[in-house]
């Protein structure tokens, strides 16, 4: 299925008409360079283009009065001094004759997008709008917007879609106050926020904007902010919290619907935000976002006022939710101290909420830390500081573009016994010149006992040749059905070209000593028993008491550990590995072929034992890019095992600082 892209110049047909400097940033230009970046790059070419509508006063009314409304009706027909009359009435927004038909499109464009994914008629999409909506509400506009587009997506999706349980990341870098108002005691929709906090400093200046706004009565929980305190926060604070704080919850909350507030003012360049994260951290917020719901994932544009990193992020984002390879993180350190201080404090708050944090950290008394986080800015130099003004410094912020992510020709290839029937979609992997002699014979002195028959060398070179050519990024990524997934793996990695070679070992068994000796692969083991005592920096034993076929402990050791530890190490080819005997579950193992996939630009190889042929077909579905099925909403993984994923965060922190959950003198 297709991802749908929703745009029209119409919504470019407005504008700041007086001088206001707080509404300059909002310009039409903001949506000409985004969508003319999408033409230019050809993705907008590869886009299902799903037409705008306006929304109905109906569809309105489902999150505005009627009194808001009909005053904004009144506004194309009035001239400039009314406008500038009816604007005074509210706070950090304009109004031209020409917006309100714009923001119906932008509330009508969102509609279509979330009707054409609800639909299946597409997997995912954007909406490309303007007036953005986060900030207003019920009875007022607010931060330049007039309709809240995203909050009258997700009643919609609950009135005419049968949507249960909804949920909206807003990465923009404001707090979308109107929605957390909307859905303060709805705990049908979760709301998650980060933006720019400094302690009630930064705009809107709201008390409800910190971490202990949790929402009240029945959503209690449901609504999750995360306040940053300082400037300069950059991809490692991004990805801490997407791992120890919004992912956990959005698995256990099991959405059918994910819906982004995509604002780009929290990209670097941005005067808004003056963070320091670049554009090609969407295309992995987005990656991470896109096995919930069953891939079925909405981004509505909000904010983002530095066209050339607003352009550059909404190209990422729609190149991800297309599938194609997401980029390789950028050298990730550890989140700041600050950032880490957010994350404790939003998991703290919410640990009585969420079975998957009732293990987290106990509160602490909020002194903020003073330290400034280091900005990531590429050449070291010190990122924007806000000096009390909000101001940039004056030289232009420089960052790199985002480097082109091809998508090989073949994305998935198939190593399969004779007899096993390839997948549709799939390539069956035969390299045409087999193993010369001196292949054969180095295969037959390592790696076989003289008994084996020569079907297993074939197989065997096939396997390394099949690495060889994704390394060359001629193929994606595969799947191998092997005789010895052990044999396999120890063969891989010591044939592989790769610097850092991932692989995820799943089951009970040994790690072959080669594989756990080799220096240049990280060995993250997941299993009942934790079977070696050698537990260097470069061999995780997670261990799980009810074993793989704990779904949940395996979940929720896969957001916390596995894939933080996977975006440090930064490898070039991740092994999945499925050991005889693994139980578990084909929806779990399809979410961590899935998540997986957004590392090593997607060089994945799964490994399966050649008796277990059924998972070919729903592993090489998810390999070529369809969501994994939805788990649903998870419950409480075990005491213990959270217990032993907490120790070993705590031995490991110091190697990968990007496991850690709280600042360091608050351990
Ligand atoms: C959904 O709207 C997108 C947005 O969140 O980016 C809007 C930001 C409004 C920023 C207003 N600045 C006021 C500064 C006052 N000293
Ligand atoms: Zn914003």
């Amino acid at each position: 299925m297709g991802t749908a892209l929703v745009y029209d110049d119409e919504m470019t047909k407005y504008k700041l008409l007086w001088v206001d400097p707080v509404c300059e940033p909002e310009v039409p230009e903001r949506l000409q360079v985004s969508h003319q970046a999408l033409v230019r790059s050809g993705l907008a070419g590869c886009c299902v283009p799903v037409p705008v509508r306006e929304a109905t006063d109906e569809e309105i009314l489902l999150v505005h009065s009627e009194e808001y409304l009909e005053g904004v009706k009144k506004t194309p027909f009035m001239d400039l001094e009314d406008l500038m009359a009816f604007t005074q009435q509210y706070g950090d927004v304009y109004f031209h004759p020409n917006i309100y038909h714009c923001a119906k499109l932008a509330i009508g464009a969102t509609l279509q997008l979330v009707d054409s994914v609800m639909t299946g008629k597409v997997r995912n999409g954007m909406a490309l709008v303007r007036p953005p909506g986060h900030h207003s509400q019920t009875s007022q506009a607010n931060g330049f917007c007039v309709f809240n587009n995203v909050a009258i997506a997700a009643q919609y999706a609950k009135k005419h879609h049968r949507a249960k349980r909804v949920l909206i990341v807003d990465w923009d870098i404001h707090h979308g106050q109107g929605i957390q108002y909307c859905f303060e005691d709805d705990p049908s929709v979760l709301y998650f926020s980060w933006h720019r906090y400094e302690h009630q400093s930064f705009w809107p200046n709201l008390r409800e904007s910190d971490f202990d706004s949790v929402g009240s009565g029945k959503g209690a929980g449901f609504n999750i902010n995360v306040p940053w305190n300082q400037v300069g926060m950059g991809n490692s604070d991004y990805l801490a919290v997407f791992f120890h704080v919004l992912l956990p919850v959005a698995y256990e909350f099991g959405p059918d619907l994910v819906l982004i507030s995509a604002g780009f003012d929290s990209a670097i360049g941005d005067p808004e935000g003056l963070m320091c994260a670049t554009p090609d951290i969407f295309a992995h917020l987005t990656h991470l976002l896109m096995n919930l719901a069953g891939g079925k994932v909405c981004a509505v544009l909000e904010g983002g006022y530095n066209l050339t990193s607003l352009a550059q992020s909404v190209c990422q984002t729609v190149q991800t939710l297309l599938g194609d390879p997401p980029p390789h993180p950028a050298n990730l350190g550890g989140p700041c101290e600050s950032a880490l201080e957010s994350v404790h404090s939003a998991r703290s708050v919410h640990k009585k909420y969420w079975s998957c944090l009732q293990h987290a950290a106990a509160p602490f008394p909020e002194e903020p830390s003073t330290k400034t986080c280091r900005p990531a800015q590429q050449d070291g130099s010190q990122g924007p500081q806000s000096n009390g003004g909000g101001e940039a410094q004056k030289e232009a912020i420089v960052w790199p573009e985002p480097l082109q992510r091809d998508a090989p020709s073949v994305r998935t290839a198939l190593v399969l016994p004779d007899a096993v029937a390839c997948a549709d979609g799939c390539e069956r992997f035969s390299p045409a010149e087999g193993p010369d002699s001196m292949a054969t014979a180095g295969l037959r002195k390592h790696f076989l006992k003289e008994s084996e028959d020569g079907v297993n060398v074939k197989l065997l070179y096939n396997i390394t040749a099949l690495v060889g050519q994704m390394e060359k990024n001629e193929i994606r990524n595969g799947l191998a059905l092997v005789p010895d997934v052990s044999m396999a793996t120890t063969l891989l990695t010591s044939t592989s070209l790769s610097k850092r070679v991932l692989v995820v070992w799943v089951g009970d068994g040994l790690v072959p000593a080669q594989v756990l000796e080799d220096e240049k692969t990280l060995v993250v083991h997941i299993s009942s028993t934790a079977p070696h005592e050698a537990q260097s920096k470069y061999y995780v034993p997670i261990t799980l008491k009810q074993g793989c076929g704990d779904t949940v402990g395996l979940m929720q050791a896969a957001l916390g550990l596995l894939l933080p530890l996977g975006y440090q190490y930064a490898p070039g080819l991740v092994l999945l590995v499925r050991l005889p005997g693994c139980r578990a579950r084909e929806d779990l193992w399809l979410q961590l072929t899935g998540l997986l996939q957004g590392l090593a630009a997607g060089h994945t190889l799964v490994l399966v034992q050649e008796n277990e042929t059924a998972s070919v077909g729903i592993t090489a579905s998810c390999l070529l890019g369809n969501a994994a099925p939805s788990l649903g909403s998870l419950a409480a993984p075990g005491p213990e095992d959270v217990e032993s994923f907490e120790r070993l965060r705590l031995r490991l922190q110091t190697d990968w600082p990007l496991l850690q959950t709280t600042a360091p003198d608050k351990r």
